[in-house]
Order: structure tokens, then C-alpha cells, then sequence
């Protein structure tokens, strides 16, 4: 056993989970009808409400003692306060910096790194100003009306989330378009519509090594030079990294380039330069809002006590339903079409963060650490998957999210959007039991044997968990808290699972293997050295390739 599975919070959550984690949700708000009071929080008009989970207040205190246990306010502190808490890669872990609004210092290494955030900002600020009011012009002297990022992962997904859901802050004349995939198709397709004169690129990546992103920025490079030259490349290329050298090996000016730093993860970066799509797209008065949003958040999970602080109340949550409940996955539903891409975005926020299998102090975990992050907006999912989430065999907690105003109003579609929220999270917790199901049947008039063989089918068993997130409007301050709410809530989980969220050494044996193999797929000498299966799908390229037909 590990320290941690030995402890007393943790063994006193498993003999706990035994007794009121197997309590119906029915049961439990029967018992407690002033849970909805008792487990709801509010910051601003976010609304925090988790009654609808297998807890009562003793769950809660005990998770809460194990949070303490595992000195997550200790943690938060060193985050906030810039020291090296990703300790394999000896890095701060600073994103929080980023949307610093409160005036405060914050230290690395014993300077203060605001005033390079303040520049960096201001150059965005100004760039986006000039492109936005036409000042900024293409080599031949048009105006720039589309913006094509090419980053992945971290250098794609954050703008990519936020472009969509703000869309209604988006003008019409100033596009912007995501181009991620090594897939050729990707890349071309994007620019099929596209004038060269009127496209501007962003080159993002954190290294400016990743093979994806700079075989894709390689390509458009030669779109644009076909067109309209080699000159042409100041004015419509401009790099997002923290690797200059590299950024001027590959031809864009250093003044074009807009820097961050080695302390904000990839997963974490949208709020630095990597933002500039958003930027592009939204002004920087909404991109401000959206800093100003992450910020409240920072505030408020710097400030409230534990038991009233939301991201500690999400992760404990989600401690309870990993480790003692036995839920591998977590739904991630807004019911928001603007979000279509939040679940997305967590995938590897959460995944890559708390992916993870050894520990801080490089022992391996005896407990399950991340969950696998899935979801799509709703109504769509339920239409999809929601029958598994009903009546399958897999325990799924899921996120529900909702604006209460609509930022795209059409005649009653947000009510219908709003009542199925409402309808979905009510049937997962309380179901349709055999009594209820037996009265409608014999309505219908069916025979004794009908009725018996058809019942089970049409038992809802309900005490499915459900968390809900309600707030007024998807505004860019709004949004910016809810990125910052699911960080911390990722953070809070790192800690108690004792292990390090802001690395990722899990992705590299694939690009190491990825570059050994590209140039045994461009010889046609016959490739032995992998296993039986990877040398035999090489030589089945090769084989269809040469022409081969079945
Ligand atoms: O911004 P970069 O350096 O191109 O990296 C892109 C992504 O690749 C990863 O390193 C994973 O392969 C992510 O962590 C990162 O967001």
C-alpha cells in the first residue's frame, strides 16, 4: 500500500463508500429535502449545483479531510506563487500568471515575470488592432479577412474551443479557420477557399519542433510563396512560441513573433500568445473579459474555504467516483452548441495532466488517477449515447452545463434546449422505478404476461450522478471561469493523486517511433526490425502502394 491508500481519510472513504455510496439519490433527497440548499455554490451567476450526487454531508467531510490530508491549499499556494511544482520537467506552473489581474508580483526565479505578460499582451493588443482596422495589410496591399492557426493539441485546441463558443462576438470579415492534422487533408481543404493575398498564418507551437505543426506551416509557406513569393512571407506569417532560434530558422521575422514562456503547459496556454487567434477574432476587449473571467476563478479558489470552493468540490467529486465508486469516465455535456468543443478541449487537459501512473516521488499509484473525458453538447448526446448513461451497466458521472440566456435567441428553442437540461438531469438521479412503470403499462391495458416481459425494459433505475453548471449568459467573462474551474478542479486532483499534472512524457515514445519509421516508409528496402505486426502493416503500405490489387 501506499501512503496515500493507507491513510486514515482514505481507508475512512472506503468504509464510508460501502455504506452511503450505494444510497439511492431517490433515498437521499427524500431523507434531505433541503439538499439542493445545502450542496449548491455561487460565484457571481455561475451556479454550482451538486446535490445530485451519492454524498451526504459526511461524504463531504471526509473528502474534504482527505484534501486536507493531502495539503491541496499548500499546493495551491507554491502554484500561485510560481515555485517549481512540476518538478520532472523543473518548471513553474503558471498559467494563472497569465490572467494576473490583481496587480500582484509573481516571481520566478526571483523576478517578476508580470511585466513580460504586460508586454506580450500589449503586442497582441496592437497587432490585433491593425489587422482588425485594416492596418496590417497583405504584400500586396489588401486587407487580411482570414486567419489560419496551425498549431495541435494545446497550440490548437484552447483558441479552437473559445473561437466557437464566442462566436457571436465574431465578425463576419474576419475569419478564423484551425488547421491540426498532419493529414494533408486538413491543410488543403482549409485553404481551397482561401486568396493568398487576404490570409494571414499563425505558426503556434511551444517548441516549434513539432512535426505535425511544422509540416503543416512548411506547406501553407509554399502555398503562399507559389502565389505571391518569397517577400510575401513577413506579412502574412506571424509564430506563437517560446523557441525564437527556431522561429527565425524557419523564416518569420522575430518581430512577428509572439512569445511565451517554458512555465504555461501547452494544455494551459490559451491564455498567453497562443490566445492570438481569439484575439484576431473576438478584439481584445473580449479577450480581456475572458482573462478578467479565469481570474475571478483564481480568486475564488485561492480564497473560499475548501468546503465552499468550487474546483475543490469538483475534484473531490470526482476522487469519489474514481477511487471509491469505480467510475472510469466522466461526461462532459454542455448543453450549449457554442461549446461544442469544451469536451474536446479537456480531453487533453485532463488526460494528459492526470494520465498518469507514477507517482511525485516515482513509486507507482495502487488507485486509479484520470478518468477518460468524453462528451458532446446536448441535445445531440442524448439522441447517441444517453441510452448507455440510462440504462447501461457503467457508472458515468457527468457535467451538465447551461446558460440561462441564450446568446443566438430563436423563437422557443433555448426553453426546449433548457427543459431538456432539466429533464435529463432529474430522470439520471431519480429514474422511473417498477411500481411507476407497472401503473402506466396497465393503463395501457396490457395482459398480465406482456406486462411482466415488457417492465424490466422500462425500469429506470435512476442514481445516475450528475453535477450542473447554470449561469446567466456564455459571455467571455463567463466562459473564462468556467476554463479556470475545470484547471483547478484537474489541479486539486493532481495533488490528492500525488502526482505530477504538468508533464506529459506519456506522448513521446509514439514521435520517437513516429520519425523511425518515416524514413523506412520512404525506402522500398523491406523493414524487419520492428515486431511481426508493425513489419508486416509496413510492408502491406508498401505492397498497395506498388500498385498491388487484391
Ligand atoms: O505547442 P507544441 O510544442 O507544438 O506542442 C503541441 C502539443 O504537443 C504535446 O506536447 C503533446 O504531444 C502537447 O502537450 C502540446 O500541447
Amino acid at each position: 500500500m501506499t501512503a496515500l491508500t493507507a491513510s486514515p481519510a482514505w481507508q475512512a472513504l472506503k468504509a464510508h463508500s460501502r455504506s452511503t455510496g450505494r444510497h439511492h439519490l431517490r433515498e437521499l433527497f427524500a431523507r434531505e429535502p433541503e439538499r439542493f440548499s445545502r450542496f449548491s455554490l455561487r460565484l457571481g451567476d455561475l451556479l454550482l449545483d451538486y446535490s445530485k450526487h451519492r454524498i451526504t454531508a459526511e461524504t463531504m467531510e471526509l473528502l474534504l479531510e482527505l484534501a486536507r490530508s493531502a495539503d491541496v491549499e499548500g499546493w495551491r499556494d507554491r502554484m500561485f506563487t510560481g515555485s517549481k511544482i512540476n518538478a520532472t520537467e523543473k518548471r513553474a506552473v503558471l498559467h494563472v500568471a497569465l490572467r494576473n489581474r490583481s496587480g500582484r508580483p509573481i516571481l520566478v526565479d526571483g523576478s517578476d515575470v508580470m511585466p513580460s505578460i504586460d508586454a506580450v499582451l500589449a503586442k497582441m493588443h496592437l497587432f490585433s488592432e491593425q489587422v482588425r482596422n485594416g492596418a496590417w495589410r497583405g504584400s500586396t496591399g489588401e486587407t487580411i479577412t482570414d486567419v489560419v492557426n496551425i498549431g495541435i493539441g494545446g497550440s490548437d485546441l484552447g483558441p479552437v474551443m473559445v473561437c466557437e463558443a464566442l462566436k457571436p462576438y465574431q465578425r463576419p470579415d474576419l475569419r478564423p479557420y484551425f488547421v491540426s492534422n498532419v493529414d494533408g487533408a486538413h491543410l488543403t481543404h482549409t485553404l481551397a477557399g482561401l486568396n493568398p493575398a487576404r490570409t494571414l498564418f499563425i505558426v503556434a507551437s511551444k517548441t516549434f519542433t513539432t512535426q505535425e505543426t511544422m509540416t503543416n506551416a512548411a506547406s501553407a509557406r509554399g502555398w503562399l510563396t507559389e502565389a505571391l513569393g518569397e517577400d510575401a512571407v513577413a506579412k502574412h506569417f506571424v509564430a506563437v512560441s517560446t523557441n525564437a532560434p527556431e522561429v527565425a530558422r524557419f523564416g518569420i521575422d522575430p518581430a512577428n513573433m509572439f512569445e511565451f514562456w517554458d512555465w504555461v503547459g501547452g494544455r494551459y496556454s490559451l491564455w498567453s500568445a497562443v490566445g492570438l487567434p481569439i484575439v484576431l477574432a473576438v478584439g481584445f476587449e473580449r479577450f480581456r473579459e475572458l482573462l478578467e473571467g479565469a481570474h475571478e476563478m483564481d480568486e475564488h479558489f485561492q480564497s473560499a474555504p475548501l468546503n465552499q470552493n468550487m474546483p475543490v468540490i469538483m475534484g473531490l467529486l470526482g476522487v469519489w467516483y474514481r477511487n471509491f465508486l469505480g467510475a472510469s469516465t466522466l461526461a462532459l455535456l454542455p448543453y450549449d452548441q457554442h461549446l461544442s468543443r469544451f469536451a474536446a478541449y479537456f480531453q487533453q487537459g485532463d488526460m494528459e495532466s492526470n494520465g498518469k501512473s507514477v507517482r511525485r516521488d516515482g513509486n507507482r499509484v495502487d488507485y486509479a488517477t484520470g478518468p477518460v473525458i468524453w462528451g458532446e453538447p446536448g441535445t445531440n448526446g442524448q439522441h447517441a449515447f444517453f441510452q448507455l448513461l440510462h440504462q447501461g451497466t457503467e457508472l458515468i458521472p457527468a457535467d451538465f452545463l447551461a446558460a440561462v440566456e441564450s446568446q443566438t435567441p430563436l423563437s422557443d428553442h433555448h426553453d426546449k434546449l433548457l427543459a431538456n437540461f432539466l429533464a435529463q438531469t432529474e430522470a439520471l438521479a431519480f429514474g422511473k422505478a417498477k411500481d411507476e412503470v407497472r401503473d402506466e403499462l396497465a393503463k395501457e391495458g396490457l395482459s398480465e404476461e406482456a406486462l411482466r416481459t415488457l417492465m424490466p425494459h422500462k425500469v429506470f433505475e435512476g442514481n445516475r450522478p450528475t453535477t450542473s453548471l447554470l449561469y446567466r449568459k456564455l459571455t467571455p467573462h463567463r466562459l473564462g471561469s468556467l476554463i479556470a474551474l475545470y484547471e483547478h478542479k484537474i489541479f486539486v486532483q493532481g495533488i490528492i493523486w500525488e502526482i505530477n499534472s504538468y508533464d506529459q512524457w506519456g506522448v513521446e515514445l509514439g514521435k520517437e517511433l513516429a520519425s523511425r519509421i518515416l524514413p523506412e516508409l520512404q525506402t522500398d528496402a523491406t523493414v524487419l526490425d520492428h515486431d511481426s505486426s508493425t513489419n508486416g502493416l509496413i510492408k502491406y503500405v508498401k505492397w498497395l502502394r506498388q500498385g498491388h490489387s487484391l
